[in-house]
């Protein structure tokens, strides 16, 4: 089956800032892709660069098989929410639909419909004085109602209340059941993510740290504990991340073999790990003394 995104050695350069480079990650069909990283990572570059809203500057990008924004056709299997779910705050919650309904040959009514009326919108009210919540959900029943192949959501929680993010990301599960569609969506909330991702996208400072399935990088991933002066790195195993606490070291390990001593990491732990190695002086120091 043909990926939903294939990239190789992409980069992307705003004038003097390198804001995406050698970023090379296949993303299978059927997936919920996390992609997470700090503040000027290079995630919404990528989503940009998946949407093709802009061009890369270096590699090459594949989308669904074409290049992105290759075609009408292409455009309208690629459903986009971009950050702050922007809508047009004069028209009203119907109106969006009845646009998204003449601008897009294969607008899904039925759904748009019946989630608006789930989601409590009223069809008459403005845009513009909806909820932060209430945008987000107008926007995703927009992008899905497309009936795209493909969902591209940039930090589509990040302004909804807890209860409203669980709900978001429950919809979103059910899209994916319901509409077969694949996904990509950024954000900061590891514990969002873990809920519905099975695939990962660890960007740090424009490059990839880290990505594959989910279950894959789980299953190779290990924490080890033991006491903190000179704790052995298992053989065969790399160091990923280790922090000392209370006279005891936690490491986050690789090995794709038995780990002796080894205990499962969950997904947020495993970002960090990967975050703090990017990003951080201390853990490469601490590498060192652990080799
Ligand atoms: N149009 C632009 N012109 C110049 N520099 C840009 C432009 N867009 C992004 N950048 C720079 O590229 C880098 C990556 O930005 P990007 O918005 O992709 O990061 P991000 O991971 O989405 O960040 P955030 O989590 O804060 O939204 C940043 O250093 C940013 O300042």
């Amino acid at each position: 089956m043909t990926p939903v995104i294939r990239t190789t050695a992409l980069s992307k350069r705003y004038r003097q800032r390198l804001a995406l480079d050698d970023c090379t990650v296949t993303v299978p069909a059927g997936r919920i892709a996390g992609l997470v990283g700090p503040n000027g990572a290079g995630k919404s570059t990528l989503l940009g660069l998946v949407c093709g809203m802009i061009a890369p500057t270096g590699g090459s990008i594949e989308v669904l098989g074409h290049r992105p924004a290759d075609s009408a056709e292409q455009l309208a299997r690629v459903g986009f929410v971009a950050q702050d779910a922007p809508v047009y705050t004069r028209l009203t919650v119907g109106d969006h639909l009845r646009l998204g309904a003449r601008l897009n040959q294969r607008w899904n009514a039925e759904l748009a419909e019946r989630r608006i009326r789930q989601r409590g919108l009223d069809p008459a009210q403005k845009a513009g004085s909806l909820s932060g919540g209430q945008r987000a959900q107008l926007a995703l029943t927009v992008a899905a109602a497309k009936r795209g192949d493909l969902l591209v959501l940039d930090e589509p929680v990040a302004a909804l209340d807890p209860l409203a993010r669980r709900g978001f990301m429950r919809d979103l599960l059910e899209f994916v059941d319901e509409l077969n569609v694949s996904v990509v969506l950024s954000s900061h909330l590891l514990g969002d993510l873990e809920q519905v991702c099975d695939h990962l996208i660890v960007l740090a400072d424009g490059r990839v740290q880290l990505a594959g399935d989910v279950a894959d990088l789980l299953a190779v991933h290990h924490r080890v504990t033991g006491p903190a002066a000179q704790q052995p790195l298992p053989p065969g195993a790399e160091l990923i991340h280790a922090e000392q606490a209370r006279g005891e070291t936690t490491m986050v390990v690789r090995g794709s073999g038995p780990v002796p001593g080894g205990a499962p990491v969950d997904l947020e732990e495993l970002t960090l790990a990967y975050l703090t190695r990017a990003t951080d002086v201390g853990p490469a120091a601490m590498t060192g003394a652990h080799r």
